[in-house]
């Protein structure tokens, strides 16, 4: 066996035998030479021959690591077309949705797997997962049970991974690519920290734009027939106003907001005509703004929100909801709110009257007597004049910024000159009386609509709403003896039982079971309406909101006869409990009547005691005075004492008399002023003058009776002061 030349590397001998190739690529390799030593021997392959060979290489990667970016850069800037998509708009959710459909994106060996492919970002935060999707499966099941299948049934969406992905469009090669933003900031949720772009070879995006129009016409097809909501709020982790989509519901029809025909049928018409194209030409030409503006008032419940819903969804339009009530709602707020509106939109005003007004719904519950009223003719003099009438109470501030949001503020953001046009405006108030007229002038407010509690009219239409079938219910069979009778051989069951017969004859039973469940509806229809008459008797008219009547109606919502049955009995509790409520709001407002007038007069008290504080230091400071002057003077006689002894005694008697002159003088000047001070308090409950505070004044004069009464001082009241001596309210403010 040969023998192993020396390692190359373990003495200074051995790496004096070592070649210099070796030697470098030992250095960058350790161990080398020993395996091609080793490789050299047993195999007899020299690895010195590809050594050039391998360092070209390694030059060769080590070049590419350090220019492959840069040539990428270039590559992108200048052979390809790019799309950024931003991860905080709602184009991403497009993109997204489409990309999972995608074969590259199901074939992909590291992907994303998500339940909800949405941006977690702030604006479209709970989209998709609050939207009412009843008309898919499992929607007849009941409650828990059905959103539990639902959830069961709902796919997984797959997305690539982080990183570049290519694939085929429109016979293009393109590349989505997924990156993470480090630099974004700490309270980004995951997605919000992604971004993602599309790019294809050649300086002609058109293959791009292509594909997000593909990317947006699929995902608006979900939207179809569904009314999209936005809120205007602000960004989570800022106080920037953003408008939040937080909800897709399916579009509320006309027929089941339960008003006044005409009134309806005048809004749908005038809504109409507004969209018109030629009606907005007709606006331009003459230099008329494009604007129409709607007020609609009325109590809580009674339907404003809901149509202002089912006109959006009747228009197609996206709604946009701003409550004026809530704390976002500043001026700079609502103007950025107002410049991103898109120019064709609904703009859902609620609580109007909260815009420099008043700050709670509650008070107030004047309403004229109109129904509709184009603005500048129609409005009842009555409503106007009475709400006038109680604006000039209410406006005497109306300037003033309520939370920071003025009416003038407001005003301009409605029609200023920055702001939008081709918008469908409309403002709810539970209180017309408290708008300004400025507010609601022509311009503003084309159309007034009232909504008002229920009558029996309406309490019956809801009646009907509820439990008339619709397409697609379960008709549920009312007893009676036309149902008994029918033939047996319509009945489903019967149907059933005939599933195998030849065709003619499973047609006919076919047919007859339709005609049996067009009856029974009709039975249904029938038995409805006599039950929402016998129901609408019950309710008082005027008295609940069709809010209240539906919210007792949902209690019983697949029984009828038991609404009806019980209709009396709600009526009475439900008066209980308003009565109840009437007199805790009651007794909290005169609660807190009573508190501010508490902290009123405690406050006065505070005054008044400074006061004679004040007033006994300045007393002081005088009888120190008066006090070196009579020293002085004491002076001046003892001088003459010592002029002559005989008149010693003499002159003591005198001093010692005028002393006790000069006191009761002063004790009359002072029971002087303190009882001219009673007397003035009887005018105005002045705090007492310095004089009556004096102590020298209650030892002198006490009153003949005397009781502290702390109620009564601290009351102030003016009877009891004008039978107050000094001392009296004295004590009663604490004065020792
Ligand atoms: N006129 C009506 N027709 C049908 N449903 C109504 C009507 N009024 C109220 N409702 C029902 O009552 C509920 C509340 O109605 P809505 O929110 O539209 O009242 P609102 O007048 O906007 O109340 P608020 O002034 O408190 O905002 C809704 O579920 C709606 O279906």
């Amino acid at each position: 066996m040969d023998e192993l030349p020396p390692l190359p590397l373990s003495s200074g001998a051995g790496f004096a035998t070592v070649a210099p190739q070796n030697a470098i690529l030992d250095f960058f390799f350790p161990g080398i030479s020993v395996l091609s030593t080793a490789v050299e021997k047993y195999l007899h392959i020299d690895l010195n021959i590809y050594i050039p060979l391998v360092m070209l290489l390694g030059g060769l990667v080590f070049v590419w690591r350090y220019f492959s970016d840069y040539v990428w850069d270039i590559v992108q800037s200048y052979l390809m077309s790019v799309v950024d998509i931003r991860v905080d708009d709602e184009i991403y959710n497009m993109v997204m949705a489409w990309v999972s459909k995608q074969r590259f994106s199901q074939g992909a060996r590291r992907f994303v797997v998500n339940t909800n492919l949405n941006s977690r970002s702030w604006y479209l935060w709970r989209y998709r997962e609050d939207e009412d999707d009843d008309d898919e499966e499992g929607a007849n099941e009941s409650g828990g049970q059905a959103s539990w299948e639902k959830k069961k049934k709902r796919a997984l969406a797959y997305t690539p991974t982080f990183g570049s992905h290519w694939f085929w469009y429109k016979g293009r090669l393109l590349m989505f690519r997924r990156t993470q933003n480090t630099q974004a900031a700490a309270f980004m949720t995951a997605s919000e920290r992604e971004e993602i772009s599309i790019s294809c070879f050649g300086r002609d995006p058109w293959v791009l734009k292509e594909l997000l129009h593909e990317a947006r016409q699929e995902y608006m097809k979900h939207d179809e027939n569904k009314t999209i909501i936005y809120r205007g709020t602000t960004k989570s982790g800022s106080t920037e106003p953003v408008w939040q989509r937080c909800m897709a519901r399916t579009s509320r029809p006309f027929s089941t907001v339960i008003l006044n025909e005409k009134v309806k049928k005048d809004l749908i018409d005038d809504v109409t005509d507004y969209l018109d194209p030629a009606t907005r030409r007709w606006y331009s030409n003459r230099g008329i703004p494009y604007r129409r503006g709607y007020l609609l008032f009325g109590p809580p419940g009674t339907g404003k929100s809901s149509i202002s819903l089912a006109l959006a969804g009747f228009f197609k339009m996206r709604i946009y909801i701003v409550s004026l009530s809530s704390v976002t709602s500043s001026e700079e707020n609502l103007a950025s709110l107002f410049s991103e509106l898109p120019r064709r939109c609904v703009v859902l005003l609620e609580d109007i009257d909260t815009a420099g007004l008043t700050h709670t719904r509650e008070d107030g519950n004047q309403v004229p007597n109109s129904d509709v009223a184009p603005n500048n003719t129609a409005t009842p003099s009555k409503s106007r004049g009475q709400g006038n009438g109680n604006n000039n109470n209410n406006n005497t501030n109306n300037n003033q910024p309520i939370g920071r949001l003025s009416l003038s503020g407001l005003l301009n953001i409605l029609d200023g000159v920055a702001s939008q046009e081709g918008r469908v405006l409309i403002m709810t108030t539970n209180h017309l009386e408290k708008l300004d007229k400025a507010l609601i002038r022509p311009g503003r407010v084309d159309m007034i609509v009232k909504f008002d509690l229920a009558d029996a009219e309406m309490t019956a239409a809801i009646f009907r709403a509820i439990y008339a079938p619709l397409e697609g219910d379960k008709v549920r069979a009312f007893p009676s003896p036309a149902a008994t009778t029918s033939s047996p051989g319509t009945s489903r069951a019967l149907f059933k039982s005939r599933a195998g017969l030849p065709t003619a004859e499973e047609e006919k039973a076919r047919e007859a079971e339709a005609a049996e469940a067009v009856r029974r509806k009709e039975e249904a229809i029938a038995k409805v309406d006599i039950l929402s008459k016998e129901f609408a008797s019950k309710i008082p008219a005027r008295e609940f909101s069709p809010a209240e009547i539906q919210g007792f109606l949902l209690k019983h919502k697949r029984n009828p006869e038991k609404a009806v049955e019980g209709a009396e009995i709600w009526v009475a509790d439900t008066r209980r409990e308003k009565k109840k409520e009437q007199e805790l709001k009651e007794a909290q407002a005169k609660r807190e009547e009573e508190e501010s007038m508490k902290k009123a007069q405690e406050e006065e008290g505070e005054g008044k005691k400074k006061k004679k504080k004040k007033g006994k230091k300045e007393r002081r400071s005088n009888r120190k005075t008066s006090s070196t002057k009579s020293k002085s003077r004491k002076k001046d006689e003892s001088g003459s004492e010592e002029s002559s002894s005989d008149g010693e005694s003499s002159s003591e008697a005198e001093s010692s008399e005028s002393e006790s002159e000069r006191e009761a003088a002063a004790t009359k000047k002072r029971s002087r002023s303190a009882a001219a001070v009673a007397e003035e308090k009887t005018t105005a409950p002045a705090p007492a003058p310095a004089a009556e505070a004096e102590p020298v004044v209650v030892v002198v004069h006490p009153p003949p009776t005397f009781t502290v009464d702390t109620d009564k001082a601290n009351g102030a009241s003016l009877d009891a002061q004008k039978n107050t001596t000094p001392r009296e309210a004295d004590s009663g403010y604490g004065t020792p």
